[in-house]
């Protein structure tokens, strides 16, 4: 069956089924929701693909930032489906060129993320695309990332928001009125 086929439910209980549970990962006490059961079906990646791609069209996006590095696995494919630019937010030190840097801090620890400056202009409708919304922390650094390069923020897309941390509620004041998509919440 077509990805176009299936309902909003088909596609969530689709890729739930293979999304696994790892305890203790990276650290004692976080469970980590690993996405390689899914990436491994081309089923279900290409479910995902498309209605993150659908997702990026509705609301008017020129370009799709991946956040490094399971968001790239994600937003690549969905920038080429949907006929979009692709831009990567890296960790610190990995761009070669002139970059904008923001500080952050996740569930378990902290880092910092760039973004090449000239591969967003102000006419940049930017969608940012990544795996897991968990504190809110990446994602809030990202959109930041992409209002001071003077693009406008599109929207942010995830496959999953963790239901028990509150990142919904750290990223909606950083998408000031942009959309914000979970796919599911777990
Ligand atoms: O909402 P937060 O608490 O900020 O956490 C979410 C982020 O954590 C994970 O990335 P991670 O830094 O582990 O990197 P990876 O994609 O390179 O594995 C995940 O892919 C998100 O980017
Ligand atoms: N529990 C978790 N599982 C997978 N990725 C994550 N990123 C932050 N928290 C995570």
């Amino acid at each position: 069956m077509t990805a176009a086929a299936r309902s909003r439910a088909e596609v969530e209980a689709l890729l739930r089924g293979r999304i696994r549970d790892v305890p203790d990962h990276p650290e004692p006490g976080i469970v980590f929701k690993d996405i390689t059961p899914l990436l491994a079906d081309p089923e279900a990646f290409t479910a995902l693909t498309d209605a993150l791609a659908a997702f990026s069209i509705e609301h008017g996006a020129t370009k799709v930032v991946g956040l490094e590095a399971r968001g790239f696995i994600l937003a690549a494919p969905v920038a080429v489906r949907a006929g979009l630019g692709f831009v990567p937010v890296r960790k610190a030190g990995k761009l070669p060129g002139a970059t904008l840097a923001q500080a952050y801090e996740l569930e378990y620890g902290s880092a910092e993320m760039e973004i090449h400056a000239e591969d967003l202009s102000g006419s940049d409708r930017v969608l940012v695309i990544d795996d897991v919304l968990a504190t809110g922390g990446t994602a809030e650094a990202a959109l930041r990332l992409i209002r001071r390069s003077g693009a406008q923020v599109a929207g942010l897309a995830v496959l999953m928001e963790l239901g028990f941390l509150p990142g919904r509620a750290r990223v909606l004041p950083a998408l000031d009125g942009a959309p914000y998509q979970a796919l599911l919440t777990v």
